[in-house]
Parts: C-alpha cells; sequence; structure tokens
C-alpha cells in the first residue's frame, strides 16, 4: 500500500500539517527537536492505533489542545483508493472514519496500513521481554490472516475475566464456563501462531544467511504451555497453581519466541550492531513475506538508520529495504549521514523544522 497524502492537526508539535509523500523513499530531515519522530509516529498511529513511544496518547495531542487528527489517502496497491481519518481526544475518545464511513472498530484501518517500524528501540525486540516477540508474530499472523484479531480480541478479554475470578481464590460454575472459553480461544491463537512461524522460519532463516552469513539462525516457539497437550488439557494439569497464584499461568499469553544463533540465544552470541542489523532484517523478511503471501505491500517507518550500524550494515540494510519496492519513510537529521543508495532520484526530501514540513 501507498500513503499518497497525509494531513496532521495538532499532533505532538504540528499544528497542521500536510503532506504528499512519494512511492518509493521519503526523507524527512530536520534538527533534533523539529518533528521527524512525530511524523512517524503518525503514520504508525494509523497503522495500530497507539504511538511506539512511551508516554499516554494525551501526549500525541498538541498542548492546550483538545485532540489530534490524522488523515491519510492511501490506495491499497491495487489501485483501490481510501481515505482514513484517526481522532482521539484527551478524554481517550477516539473516532474513525475509513472512507467518510464511522468505524467503531480498529482493525478496519490496521488491515489497510501495514506499516513495520524501525528506531533504535527496535532491538528491543530481541532484548525485551517476551511480549515484543509475541507482538512481532502476532503483526505478521494478523497481516497474513485477518480473522486472527478477533480470535486474539476475545482471548484477551477472556483473560481478563479468567483472572479476576482466580483472584477470588474459590472455584464457581463461572470458572467452569470461562475455562472453556479459555481453552478454546487460546488454542486457536496458539495454532494460528505456530502455523505462521512454521511457514515463516524457513524464509526466514534462509533470507538472514545473507544478512549475518557467519551465523545459522533457529525461530522456536514456546506455546505458553506443553505443545504436546491441548490446552483444556494443560489447564488442568495447572487448575492448582493458577488458583494459588489468583491468575492464569499458562496459556498463549505466556508463549514466548526464541532466537537462536549458532544454537544459543542470539542476545549471548551477537554483537549490539549484529544485533540491530538483525532487528533490522527481520522487520525488512517479514515485509517481504508478507508481500509474498497476500500481495500487499507494507511501510516501513524508519527512524534513525545509522545509529550503531556500521557503513557496510547501513548499506544492506538499506539495499533491502529498496528491494522491497515498497514506501519508505526514513528520518535523518541531515542527508549527509544516510547511505548513497538510499538518495536516488525519484526520493521525496522534506524538510522538518518547529513543527512545519516542507517538500524540498
Ligand atoms: N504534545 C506535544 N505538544 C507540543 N509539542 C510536543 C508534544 N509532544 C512532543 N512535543 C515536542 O515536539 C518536538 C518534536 O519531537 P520529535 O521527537 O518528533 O523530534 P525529532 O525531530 O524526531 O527529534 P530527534 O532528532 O531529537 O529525534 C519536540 O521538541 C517535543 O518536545
Amino acid at each position: 500500500m501507498y500513503i499518497d497524502a497525509l494531513a496532521l492537526t495538532h499532533f505532538r508539535n504540528f499544528e497542521q500539517a500536510k503532506l504528499a509523500p512519494g512511492r518509493q523513499v521519503n526523507l524527512f530531515i530536520g534538527e533534533n527537536g523539529s518533528g521527524k519522530t512525530s511524523l512517524l509516529e503518525s503514520i504508525y498511529c494509523l497503522g495500530s492505533g497507539r504511538s511506539f513511544r512511551p508516554g499516554n496518547y494525551k501526549q500525541l495531542v498538541q498542548h492546550g489542545n483538545q485532540s489530534f487528527t490524522v488523515f491519510a489517502k492511501i490506495d491499497n496497491g491495487s489501485g483501490r483508493l481510501h481515505t482514513l481519518g484517526f481522532q482521539r481526544d484527551i478524554s481517550g475518545e477516539v473516532k474513525l472514519r475509513i472512507d467518510g464511513e464511522t468505524s467503531r472498530k480498529f482493525a478496519p484501518m490496521a488491515k489497510l496500513v501495514p506499516a513495520q517500524l524501525m528506531t533504535p528501540e527496535t532491538v528491543e525486540l530481541v532484548l525485551g521481554g517476551p511480549k515484543v516477540r509475541r507482538q512481532f508474530i502476532d503483526w505478521g499472523v494478523f497481516h497474513v490472516e485477518h480473522s486472527f484479531i478477533e480470535d486474539w480480541t476475545r482471548f484477551s478479554h477472556i483473560l481478563k475475566q479468567r483472572n479476576s475470578l482466580l483472584k477470588r481464590k474459590r472455584l464457581s460454575d463461572e470458572n467452569v464456563y470461562w475455562d472453556e472459553k479459555f481453552a478454546s480461544y487460546g488454542q486457536r491463537v496458539a495454532e494460528q501462531r505456530a502455523a505462521y512461524l512454521t511457514s515463516f522460519e524457513p524464509v526466514l532463516v534462509e533470507r538472514l544467511k545473507h544478512f549475518l552469513p557467519q551465523y545459522t539462525f533457529k525461530f522456536q516457539l514456546k506455546w505458553g504451555w506443553d505443545s504436546a497437550l491441548s490446552l483444556t488439557e494443560a489447564l488442568k494439569q495447572h487448575a492448582e497453581a493458577d488458583l494459588r497464584y489468583g491468575h492464569s499461568t499458562v496459556g498463549p499469553h505466556k508463549a514466548e519466541l526464541r532466537i537462536l544463533a549458532n544454537g544459543e540465544d542470539v542476545k549471548n552470541v551477537l554483537s549490539r550492531g549484529q544485533l540491530k542489523l538483525l532487528v533490522a532484517a527481520l522487520k525488512v523478511v517479514q515485509g517481504e513475506y508478507l508481500t509474498s503471501k497476500t500481495g500487499v505491500q507494507c511501510i516501513y517507518l524508519v527512524d534513525d538508520i545509522t545509529a550503531e550500524l556500521d557503513t557496510s550494515s547501513q548499506h544492506k540494510f538499506c539495499e533491502a529495504l529498496l528491494a522491497t519496492n515498497a514506501q519508505l519513510f526514513v528520518s535523518a537529521i541531515n542527508k549527509g549521514e544516510l547511505p548513497d543508495i538510499i538518495k536516488r532520484a525519484d526520493t521525496k526530501m522534506f524538510h522538518v523544522e518547529h513543527g512545519t514540513v516542507k517538500e524540498l
């Protein structure tokens, strides 16, 4: 998909901003604090409904205002045009419009804007806790099979209900009801993740040989319980522990994706720069895989390519990004710091300064 127009109102330090991105590389150039990351963040919001930065949604609203709006015109890649409007006010109320119609759910908008984000913090994908890696897998499953979001959302709701019952530390008929639901939706979530990884892993392992040829990678999905058992059986086995701890000790919310290089956890084998390259490669290849499965192109939002990557890694990463033919949004303090390969004849350059953005 491509974003052909983007307009922001009262978003971070932007009072009003409008731009018409190109369909290949778009560079946001500006000094610290000018608003480059905020532009990437506004696009990310369309695909995920939230920011990638810490803090809450209120901080997205420009100081002194009540709400922000992000508006975009997009082409889904096969010539179908859509208009998207995302508004959120400081009380948390969200208004979504797709093609002029109000949407109560966020998923229809997320489906239209598959965005892969790379920032200096994305290295948390390998250094952080299991939640980040579950999100990585879930992004892939959702964009290949949209119905996944229904099972995932139902499961998250059931998990909350079941945990609040377990907190009471006594059993009733209600527990039986929620256990059945938990087992049924939890099993579905886990199976969809496993099916995705079974098909994605060989592609990923093969592509990683190009990025980090000195290592052999392996990806292991732990389901969140002993996957030789059904979740119903696992719940029975852990019933006592669940009651004792007052929460669900097994289930897909405990899943973990282990990433191994030459048989060991990548964290213990790769240098920080290599981990950064690995994470960048994971994102690029996940986008390529999406396109190979569905024909849909994702967009890539890249904040600060140069952070901790050496020249050869930057080149490899940019080369791979460009080879996807996807629409790229890249931020940098100055043009000179970017690898030459990304400054092509069709690259669109935007100067960002004090909450304004101007095409150069
Ligand atoms: N809600 C808000 N209202 C007004 N200004 C804000 C708000 N939130 C953040 N800002 C300001 O917006 C500015 C732009 O921040 P942003 O992170 O987008 O800059 P940047 O160009 O990416 O900077 P850097 O190069 O340092 O990463 C900052 O000066 C920040 O203080």
